[in-house]
């Protein structure tokens, strides 16, 4: 049985490489309109071979919600403004569509989504688009859509025009059987969210793609995200940014999880200064492709405890919503990052003092309850 044997070699030597230099891919190319198929990679479709001296021509999807006007910041002072198109399904305020190029993009709507990227010549590509874990839990059958058929649109059009695709994942890719203090980059992913579920399978997914198709595929976990001037899109953690708003405009604070509910959380700028760091480190240095990140891990209460010593006469109280309750007692409560740090590098530089400090000169804190009065 020759036949059987060549095959089951072949697909022995894709399954133990690393990388597709295996020379028997294909990529996984829609013909829009018409049913998936799927054509030898050596064709050259309208793949640019992005070459490393050149900036990245970079898209941002989903670029309107909490985090993605600061990586468009952050990634156009690196490559230039023209090279950073920011795309949402959203209207932009003023000040976001007058600081670089912004454009309407439905990743549901694979044809827009290609057109996008075919003609911007795009190179890189940071999908943000998401629904949260609160959110996602309220309308699953929008955040099954939105999760997981707009990841599959997203990977199939890095793969074909040879991109490098960033992606972020979440704590919450981790559930109640996973190892919660700390929780490591391997180990049980049972979340019990719609929103977890979609995120384990796009880090599955993503590196599917990457040892069967060569995509360039780049994957952190954040942990809970801190952030002063964006608000947070409907997630369990986002009390961590509330305290800071309600501090200051009415010196008081209701709390929807319990005092002790110890949740890994960062600054925006670490998130994004290691998603800029992952995707511009070589890939001989990845020795995996979905990492753990992590900065300080706290609860409620230690928050309170923080912002207090800024605002004294805060005043806190608990309503505990069960669903995000639920949500919290199943997420890990400290993240193990040490494969991010041994690798690329990775270091955090804002610990919980030094959030609080920040958020509170970036919101003033001395316009605080005179604001409200
Ligand atoms: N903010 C955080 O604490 C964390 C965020 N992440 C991930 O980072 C990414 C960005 O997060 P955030 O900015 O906080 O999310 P967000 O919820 O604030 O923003 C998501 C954006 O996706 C857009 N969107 C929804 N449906 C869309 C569609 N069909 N086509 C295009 N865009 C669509 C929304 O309009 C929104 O602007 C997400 O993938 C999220 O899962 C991961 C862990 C923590
Ligand atoms: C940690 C996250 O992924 C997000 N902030 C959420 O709470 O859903």
């Amino acid at each position: 049985m020759p036949i059987v044997k060549n095959v089951s070699r072949a697909v022995s030597q894709l399954l133990q490489s690393s990388g597709c230099a295996c020379g028997i891919s294909i990529v996984p190319v829609r013909c829009i309109g018409v049913s998936p198929r799927q054509v030898a990679s050596d064709a050259s479709f309208h793949s640019i071979s992005f070459s490393e001296s050149d900036h990245p021509r970079v898209l941002i999807t989903g670029g309107l919600g909490q985090l993605g006007v600061g990586l468009a910041k952050l990634l156009r002072k690196r490559f230039g403004k023209s090279n950073v198109i920011l795309s949402d399904i959203r209207k932009p305020a003023d000040s976001v569509f007058y600081s670089g190029p912004f454009i309407y993009a439905d990743i549901l709507d694979y044809k827009n989504l290609r057109e996008i990227v075919v003609n911007n010549r795009i190179t890189w590509l940071f999908h943000y688009s998401a629904l949260l874990s609160a959110v996602g839990e309220a309308n699953v059958p929008l955040a099954r859509a939105v999760n997981i058929t707009g990841l599959h649109n997203v990977l199939d059009i890095a793969a074909e025009h040879n991109l490098r695709l960033f992606v972020p994942s979440t704590i919450g890719a981790f559930g109640p059987t996973s190892p919660r203090d700390p929780t490591p980059d391997l180990c049980i992913q049972r979340p019990r969210t719609i929103y977890g579920v979609s995120k384990v399978h796009a880090e599955l997914m993503g590196e599917y793609y990457h040892y069967r198709y060569g995509l360039d595929f780049r994957c952190l976990r954040y942990p809970g995200i801190i952030s002063a001037d964006s608000q947070p899109g409907g997630g369990t953690t986002d009390y961590a940014v509330q305290i800071f708003h309600d501090a200051i405009k009415t010196g008081k604070f209701q709390c929807n999880l319990k005092p002790d509910s110890r949740l890994p959380m960062m600054y925006i700028d670490d998130c994004l200064k290691a998603t800029l760091e992952v995707m511009e480190a070589p890939a001989e240095a990845l020795s995996m492709r979905t990492y753990n990140i992590s900065a300080m891990s706290f609860t409620p209460e230690e928050l309170v405890q923080e912002v207090q010593k800024h605002i004294p006469e805060l005043q806190v109280t608990y309503n505990v919503d069960e669903i995000r309750q639920a949500i919290a007692d199943s997420w890990p409560m400290n993240f193990d990052d040490r494969n991010a740090r041994r690798d690329w590098g990775w270091k955090h530089d804002y610990d919980l003092p030094e959030l609080v400090t920040t958020m509170f000169s970036f919101l003033g804190s001395d316009s605080r309850i005179a604001q409200a009065n």
